[in-house]
């Protein structure tokens, strides 16, 4: 038993009742069940929103969908999500409301924290956003020296970055391409380097993201980013009409020389990783444009709402997050591999292993105990025609079970020439073999079947039974994006809520922040830092002989 009552997690019946399932299922074929239920691809599949999702090449049957489902209802998955809904601290260990959903509420809901409601100072955020989106897009806010913004740098790191920078390369088709927007998060100087090195300082705009204000990486570009700026203009009056800040920290805002009104605000109830459409998305806003941005928030609505109203049987969240239990703790799978057949789609994977991982990389339960069950999978992938010439080998013919998301568009995006288009068919072609290959793979004697010879058998048969989830739609747009997200914010939520974790802090990138800051007088100084273990202090030694300074 927990110390809050429930039962352990894998000493409930619930439990034991998949585990046993499982075993009943080891010798099942996703042949077998396609050839016992000619209705399978299309029964199991769902809507919601724009998204088509397929999930009938799963390791499932009916009853295995029954007993997940128990295993939510046990775990009450709603009741959290009501209290995260309603505004309640159910981030424990930092005791906030987790409230990214108010983000994209409409102006009239009613949203309390703390008996306040959030939701107008959420619109107010959104209005601010807009104008000044609107007046770097139309030129009338212009740089120091008179001259048009033309480039548009966000310097932030973790979620202060991905979001914006996954969610523009998404958007590239809608954005203006009269301007350049960069993103800059790495401390490497490397990075801020390269995203400047072409440009004028006086016709650029640094939006510095940082939710707490107090990221060293983002301090410190900023502050390069200004003596940057200083440097070819001389005035720190220049500093004004240069730089902005997203943070939910006016104090430490102010206190790095940005005047507060220059300051776009959020709340400490927005995780970082799930903060992308707060004011952390201003890059985004400034080169898709408002419009577009409340399109985006209207889809991450869409999903929401459905999240919050569907029942237990079409509430995709709660599918996906559920088929990812049954891989990840009763399959031993160890990663989920998220495959997207769009060029656009480059960086969602890496934004996605933020949100999955930081969320759910947790062995500590929330009343305090070690966890004796498998948390978040590992998330990998890149967009899959790349992919299918690197490590789909590994997917098809490896050791591993790897269960993996398809995404894919009806419709190539529209600016493509009309020969650009015609590729799209051939994309999708290779979007749904592959799909099909995983699942029902080549039987040896189809191989032999071939004429190929008896020592190749083996080696050129495909096992299948590689479970993958399809998600389509008919074509990119700002809307299917917010819904995408909505969709995997929503899928991990439903983990964490079942692994009983607290999905919304991230205690474990602490340490390591910790100690960069006591080694660092180590290499620029050598100065002797006490306790400093043997195999770190000769790589502090060499990396100094390195940069000849001992
Ligand atoms: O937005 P900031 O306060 O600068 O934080 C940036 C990032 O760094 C932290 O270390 C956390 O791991 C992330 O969750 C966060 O998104």
């Amino acid at each position: 038993m927990n110390a809050d009552g429930r039962t352990r997690l894998n000493q409930t019946p619930e439990w034991t009742a998949l585990a046993k399932h499982r075993e009943e299922l080891a010798d099942t074929h996703l042949r077998d069940l396609f050839a016992a239920d000619p209705a399978r691809g299309t029964g199991y599949t769902l809507r919601v929103g724009d998204l088509y999702i397929d999930y009938s090449k799963h390791l499932v049957t009916d009853e295995t969908l029954r007993l997940l489902r128990e295993l939510a209802a046990a775990t009450d998955v709603f009741g959290l999500r009501d209290a995260m809904f309603c505004g309640e601290k159910i981030n424990v260990t930092e005791n906030r409301a987790v409230l990214h959903t108010a983000l994209r509420a409409p102006r009239d809901a009613v949203i309390e924290v703390d008996g306040e409601n959030v939701v107008p100072a959420v619109h107010a955020v959104l209005d601010r956003m807009s104008d000044f989106a609107d007046r770097v897009r139309s030129g009338e806010w212009t740089g120091h020296t008179g001259k048009r913004i033309k480039n548009v740098i966000n310097i932030g790191i973790g979620g202060s970055d991905l979001g914006p920078a996954m969610a523009y390369e998404v958007l590239r088709s809608f954005t203006d391409r009269a301007l350049t927007v960069r993103f800059v998060s790495n401390v490497d100087g490397a990075d801020l380097h390269e995203a400047t090195r072409d440009l004028d300082p006086a016709e650029t705009l640094f939006i510095i993201a940082s939710k707490t204000f107090t990221t060293i990486e983002t301090i410190t570009n900023a502050t390069s980013a200004r003596q940057w700026l200083l440097a070819a203009l001389g005035d720190e009056a220049a500093v004004a009409k240069h730089f902005v800040a997203l943070s939910t920290n006016a104090e430490k805002v102010a206190e790095f020389g940005i005047d507060t009104a220059n300051m776009f605000e959020f709340w400490d109830w927005v995780g970082g990783r799930y903060s992308y459409d707060s004011a952390i998305g201003l890059s985004l806003m400034i080169a898709i444009g408002p419009d577009r941005f409340r399109e985006m928030l209207d889809g991450f609505r869409i999903v929401d709402d459905h999240f919050r109203t569907a029942p237990a049987e079409a509430n995709v969240p709660l599918l996906l997050g559920l088929l990812g239990i049954w891989y990840g703790n009763f399959h031993d799978a160890q990663s989920h591999a998220v495959l997207p057949y769009s060029h656009y789609l480059s960086k969602f994977t890496a934004y996605l292993q933020q949100l999955d991982m930081e969320s759910n990389g947790k062995s500590v339960a929330r009343d305090g105990r070690p966890v004796e069950w498998q948390t978040g999978p590992v998330v990998w992938g890149t967009p899959g025609t790349n992919g299918q010439h690197a490590y789909y080998q590994l997917i098809h013919q490896g050791t591993k079970l790897i269960p993996a998301d398809f995404i894919g568009f009806a419709e190539p995006v529209a600016e493509l020439s009309e020969e650009l288009k015609a590729q799209h068919d051939l994309l999708m072609a290779n979007f749904f073999a592959q799909t099909q290959a995983l699942a029902f793979g080549k039987t040896a004697e189809e191989v032999r079947a071939e004429g190929v010879p008896e020592e190749l058998v083996a080696h050129k048969t495909f096992q299948g039974n590689r479970p993958t989830t399809t998600i389509l739609a008919r074509e990119l747009t700002p809307s299917v994006l917010g819904q995408l997200i909505a969709l995997y914010e929503h899928k991990v939520f439903v983990q964490g809520a079942v692994w009983n974790i607290d999905s919304f802090d991230q205690w474990g990138v602490e340490l390591g922040k910790v100690l960069a800051k006591r080694v660092e007088p180590a290499l620029t100084e050598g100065a002797d830092v006490p306790g400093l273990d043997a195999s770190t202090k000769a790589l502090v030694a060499a990396y100094r002989e390195l940069r000849g300074r001992s």
